[in-house]
């Protein structure tokens, strides 16, 4: 983490098994900017996220992160047994330790944040419906509001090329580049024109490498 960049990542070698994955990839995700992760299937865009978020580790290089990452996966590690509900999940942001306890806002005001971020991603309405029953875009946006309840400083969103509408992705637009005026970095994978385009940078991978 430096003065303008939020989240730096130098010289990422990963494989599974022995199929390489990525190559030496350099990231820079400034503070205030949404940035495009794009190229083509197979390129090694979720995989890239994944290490940037830190829940998996790189084989050789090195990232620096802060300490609040949202990552905004559409199956994220719930276990569809564990009955939580929609406004469980968005409230699990309001867990931070990292905040010393007499600093920690109230149970009402936590509440207040809980009960905004919901309406922001237009979820109010399913906030007692079991999480495990959200399809993938609802459970992506719930895991937005969780990390905007959170105030992370960076967002890593992985979405597919299917499972957005073209409203929800407009919305999931507009919320992070909300997200980056107000100081977050964003990065998300996507394949969507609109959002290639609205992002303040682009990074390419193909095969695994940066070509852009
Ligand atoms: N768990 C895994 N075990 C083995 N190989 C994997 C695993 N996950 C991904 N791969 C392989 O790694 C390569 C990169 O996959 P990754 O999902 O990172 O690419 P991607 O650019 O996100 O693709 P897409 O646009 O299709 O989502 C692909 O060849 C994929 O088959």
């Amino acid at each position: 983490m430096t003065r303008q960049n939020a989240l730096r990542a130098r010289g990422l070698h990963f494989s599974y098994d022995r199929c390489e994955v990525l190559h030496d990839v350099d990231v820079d995700l400034p503070w205030g900017t949404v940035t495009a992760i794009a190229g083509p299937n197979g390129a090694g865009k979720s995989t890239l996220v994944e290490i940037l978020a830190g829940v998996r580790r790189p084989q050789l290089g090195s990232v620096d992160r802060p300490d609040e990452v949202a990552l905004v996966v559409q199956r994220p590690a719930v276990p569809d047994s564990l009955p939580v509900t929609v406004r469980e999940v968005v409230a699990m942001g309001t867990w931070s330790t990292r905040t010393p306890r007499r600093e920690r806002p109230g149970r009402a005001a936590r509440g207040a944040r809980v009960d905004e971020s919901l309406r922001l991603v237009d979820l109010a309405d399913l906030a007692s419906r079991p999480f495990s029953t959200l399809s993938g875009g609802q459970r992506q946006r719930a895991m937005l509001a969780q990390g905007l309840v959170r105030g992370a400083q960076v967002f890593l969103l992985d979405e597919p090329a299917a499972g957005l509408d073209a409203a929800s992705r407009a919305r999931t637009r507009r919320l992070l580049a909300d997200a980056a005026r107000d100081g977050a970095a964003v990065a998300c994978v996507t394949h969507d024109d609109a959002s290639i385009d609205e992002a303040d940078l682009v990074l390419r991978l193909e095969g695994g490498r940066r070509v852009g």
